[in-house]
């Protein structure tokens, strides 16, 4: 897959966890090490978008790259992704998805073409940071970032997206799981359950 770069989102503010979710120890491993090993696995190019400072991610050994347009949460994560790629496409993941599962990608990064985006969509539930996105949303990204509306669903529905259900996505055995995300010391607490 040498279209796509693997771009992990690690600039956001980790207030509801109170310390950077990205760096949360997950068994051996921690959150954004666990992340970057699953796409290590389908791209040779993946990518960490930030606005803290480097060296907090050289030991994972991958490029790391500025927001362009800072305060715009994930959005402004996948703006940089985006315009910093030198390929046609990407594939976000949050860095709060600890179960991520490598299998998927090619799922959705199979059915890209023609498209601005393709999106799991889970029981009517959007999973818009685990998803291929191309440099053909640069455009609304940047309208929607100069109205002030960071809201990535109010994104998608300017955009040719091809949504992606469940049935699709059945290769691994619990696809709940996958899609987890981690805001609070209660979810973390939760993980043990997924664990
Ligand atoms: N590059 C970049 N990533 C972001 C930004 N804001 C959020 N993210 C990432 O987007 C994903 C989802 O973030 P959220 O949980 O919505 O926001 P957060 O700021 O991390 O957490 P809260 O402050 O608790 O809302 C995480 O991987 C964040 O690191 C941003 O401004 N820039």
């Amino acid at each position: 897959m040498t279209e796509i770069t693997g771009v992990i989102l690690a600039g956001g503010k980790s207030t509801r966890m109170g310390m950077d979710k990205a760096f949360i120890p997950i068994g051996q491993t921690t959150m954004i090490k666990k992340i970057a090993s699953e796409l290590r696995k389908v791209f040779s190019r993946v990518m960490v978008v930030s606005n803290k400072r480097e060296f907090l991610y050289q030991h994972l050994g991958l490029p790391v790259v500025n927001d362009l347009r800072s305060g715009c949460g994930p959005l402004g994560g996948i703006h940089a992704g985006l315009t910093f790629a030198d390929t046609p496409y990407i594939f976000v993941v949050a860095c709060d998805m600890p179960f991520i599962d490598a299998r998927l990608i090619p799922v959705l990064v199979g059915t890209c073409s023609g498209y601005d985006a393709v999106v799991p969509r889970i029981k009517e539930c959007m999973e818009p940071l685990f998803a291929v996105y191309s440099k053909s949303c640069l455009p609304s990204i940047e309208q929607v970032i100069d109205n002030k509306n960071f809201k990535l669903v109010d994104l998608l529905s300017r955009l040719k997206v091809n949504y992606i259900d469940e049935s699709r996505l059945n290769l691994v055995p619990d696809l709940k799981r996958v899609f987890i995300n981690i805001n609070t010391p209660r979810d973390l607490l939760e993980l043990v359950k997924y664990s």
